[in-house]
């Protein structure tokens, strides 16, 4: 028998159409039924999980993730198909939620703990442990209100894993904390999954789910798209293409924040916040490429990619170059080049072309990285310079730390 089992679900929300701000539309409303607006978050989800499995659930802001575990934790009903756990369910949606502000640490782990189902006595031995495993011995007398959300949800899931679960249903939980506190709950993880404990595990941070999870269920608003070996629902999930939702994204990637967020300068306006230039080119676009050749914002580590720059010239230049630079999220310049350090020499430009930078195989590890394109003159003068106005995310398939691989090997001699 499989531990859980979902077959044929469907959830559809009921949405109040109309609002009534005055009272006379109170009153005149409260003669006509009311309307609603159906929406249907979960269409047809089928798939079992197994004892001592990890159930990874992937997908885009919206795609019915977190509908689809309230109604495995059955905080939520169906509307049709069934949904059957055969043990304990643990569920990790809310971590935190009792927590009291004015207790202690302490005082916040025992109340925690009974709301839980751990008994008093299980709970006091062991408390040093929760607190340990926390990081936060040194608190365990300060009141919560003075606690970090990331010190609350530690102390919260330190808490929870007492619990002996047999299916541990998470949300999001290690999206708060830091990569070493992290690694200790995937640690944890792996330890219950050797002792049979069932795991869904619903997370944006596709290198832990890529870690972790024994096999993973991709939806796309509220439709299974993909269920089966975790690395191959991952790359359906980067590469997958030609589903609306990527193209959007690669669309609005495509519009630079100059256009959407701020007016455009008139010809021959300078240092404006994120565009500048004479404007004798243009950059009017720039696509990324995935190693399939469709358009994307998303790829594998380690993987080709290629960006192409679409410009137009509205006059005849000559010698013009065109540049790129690297930013981490946060504005660290990682990489830059340009057609002239790579010793391509354009003799002129009119009117409307692109050209291509082709990157052999990214070397970043995991984040979203921004990118400035430049057209310039060879003494540095911009033509058209809009920074850090596109982006892209990397996924990561290595378990290396850090922004960037580094080719290397470990070697050992054993000294006899
Ligand atoms: N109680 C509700 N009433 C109406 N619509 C709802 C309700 N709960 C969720 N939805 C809608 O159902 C859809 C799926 O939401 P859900 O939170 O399950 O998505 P998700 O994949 O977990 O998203 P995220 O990654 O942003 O957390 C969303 O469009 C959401 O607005």
């Amino acid at each position: 028998m499989h531990t859980i089992e979902v077959e044929h679900l469907h959830k559809i929300f009921k949405i109040p159409h109309e609002k009534r701000n005055t009272v006379f539309e109170s009153l005149v409303g409260a003669f006509r039924p009311p309307q609603y607006e159906t929406f249907h978050a979960l269409n047809d989800i089928n798939f079992t999980v197994d004892e001592g499995e990890a159930l990874g659930i992937i997908g885009e802001n919206g795609s019915g993730k977190s509908t689809l575990l309230k109604i495995i934790a059955n905080i939520l009903r169906p509307t049709r198909g069934r949904v059957e756990v055969h043990k304990k369910i643990t569920p990790f949606l809310e971590l935190g939620v009792g927590f009291q502000p004015n207790f202690t640490a302490s005082e916040n782990v025992r109340t925690y703990a009974t709301i839980m189902g751990i008994s008093k006595r299980e709970i006091e031995s062991k408390l040093d442990d929760v607190l340990e495993f926390a990081g936060l011995e040194k608190f365990r007398d300060t009141k919560l209100k003075n606690f970090s959300s990331g010190m609350q949800v530690r102390l919260a899931f330190s808490t929870a894993i007492q619990t002996d679960p047999e299916v541990l249903l998470m949300d999001e939980v290690l999206a708060v904390g830091d990569m070493e506190f992290q690694q200790k709950c995937l640690d944890v993880l792996n330890q219950y999954r050797k002792e049979g404990v069932t795991i869904v595990f619903v997370s944006h941070d596709l290198g832990a789910v890529r870690r972790f999870c024994d096999k993973t269920l991709l939806l796309h608003k509220g439709v299974q798209v993909a269920l089966g070996d975790t690395g191959d629902v991952i790359d359906k999930y980067v590469y997958g293409g030609s589903t609306e939702e990527s193209e959007e994204a690669v669309e609005a990637s495509q519009v630079p924040l100059a256009e959407t967020e701020t007016e455009l300068p008139e010809e021959g306006e300078h240092n404006e916040a994120n565009r500048w230039g004479n404007r004798k080119v243009e950059i009017t676009s720039v696509e990324f490429y995935d190693k399939f050749g469709n358009k994307n914002t998303r790829f594998n580590s380690f993987d080709p990619m290629k960006i192409r720059i679409y410009y137009k010239a509205n006059q005849k230049i000559a010698d013009p170059v065109f540049g790129i630079a690297l930013y981490s999220e946060k504005g660290d310049h990682l990489f830059g080049t340009n057609t002239e350090l790579k010793n391509l020499i354009i003799d002129h430009i009119e009117g409307s072309g692109h050209l291509d930078l082709q990157i052999e195989r990214i070397p970043m590890l995991n984040g979203r990285f921004l990118l400035t394109v430049a057209v310039h003159t060879r003494d540095q003068k911009p033509y058209d310079w809009l920074d850090k106005q596109y982006s892209f995310d990397v996924i990561p398939v290595s378990r290396n730390a850090g922004v960037f691989e580094v080719d290397c090997s470990w070697k050992y001699e054993l000294k006899v």
